[in-house]
């Protein structure tokens, strides 16, 4: 079997598509322009380009973007009252402050001072606890952006044997929520799992967010079976920095139905999900209806 390769890139043009029509009418029909503001504490350079790419996506799609860069040793206080600000600023729709923070600060504490409704992540534990009890909630976006990919590739996921790799709280654990939700039957997995190889070969999906480079491999995998792969890791190959996913792909592609390639994969429907996030909490700001096929 040869896999076919679910191209995340394309998919991800498709809704930030979608997420543009729909602003376009917020603007002409109600005269209000989705904002989103993205904090950055420090000068780590694969941060800075993340957050460059996200502000430039934001743009096209029609958004205004807002980026507030702090130096790395700037106190928590003033991370927090800047929050406060945006919090209260009606213009801003949606906050994202980019992970991980210089170690001074408590990433809890920073995240759950963010107005829940504001929050485009997902992180604040009270929009965990909705989504754990299946209430509307705003849904963290590397999750949503797998989910979307699934959906659309098998139409229902009920009744599927999904497999997740990782038990983070960023990617495994709502993952795992996400496809209980879509009546999945789960199994999260991770470092301490008993044969782990075993058990991934149950799976119909499985999602592979551990962050080690190539490790699930293909022998792994269920004749068939459709892998996810969430895993960014830059890696030295032959002298050259390459990037590389958590799945060995060359032999996981042999055998599996369909799978994600890295990159290409997972990463842009992450930031397309960024946007449909914040274009959602747009809307229940105002009342208006929510766009739809955005949201879980
Ligand atoms: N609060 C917060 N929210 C985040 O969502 C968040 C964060 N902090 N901190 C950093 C990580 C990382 N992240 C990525 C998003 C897109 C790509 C992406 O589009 N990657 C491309 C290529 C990347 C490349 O070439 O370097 C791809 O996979 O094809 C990668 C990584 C979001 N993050």
């Amino acid at each position: 079997m040869v896999a076919e390769i679910i191209d995340g890139k394309a998919f991800a043009a498709t809704v930030r598509g979608h997420v543009a029509d729909h602003v376009a009418r917020l603007k002409e029909e109600h005269g209000i322009t989705p904002g989103l503001a993205v904090v950055l504490v420090g000068e780590d350079p694969a941060s800075q380009v993340y957050v460059r790419s996200k502000g430039k996506q934001t743009v096209e799609v029609g958004m205004n973007s807002y980026e507030h860069k702090l130096s790395a040793d700037t106190p928590q206080k003033d991370l927090l009252d800047l929050i406060d600000k945006l919090n209260n600023d009606s213009a801003v729709h949606g906050i994202l402050v980019q992970l991980p923070l210089p170690r001074h600060m408590n990433e809890d504490l920073v995240i759950n001072a963010i107005d829940p409704a504001k929050d485009v992540d997902g992180f604040h534990i009270s929009n965990v606890g909705l989504l754990g009890t299946g209430q509307k909630s705003m849904v963290p976006c590397t999750p949503l952006g797998c989910l979307m990919m699934l959906r659309d590739h098998h139409g229902s996921l009920s009744g599927k044997d999904a497999v997740v790799i990782g038990r983070s709280n960023i990617v495994g654990k709502p993952m795992a929520q996400l496809l209980l939700g879509d009546s999945c039957t789960v199994t999260i997995a991770h470092s301490r799992t008993k044969d782990l190889p075993d058990v991934v070969r149950r799976a119909d999906i499985v999602v592979a967010a551990v962050g080690r480079p190539e490790m699930v491999q293909g022998d792994w995998i269920k004749e068939g079976a459709t892998v996810i792969d969430v895993g960014i890791n830059r890696i030295e190959r032959d002298g050259k920095n390459v990037l590389v996913g958590d799945v060995h792909y060359e032999s996981a592609a042999a055998v599996a139905g369909a799978i994600t390639p890295v990159p290409g994969g997972v990463g842009p429907m992450t930031i397309a999900c960024l946007l449909a996030n914040t274009l959602t909490a747009c809307c229940r700001a105002n009342g208006l209806p929510e766009p739809e096929g955005l949201t879980a």
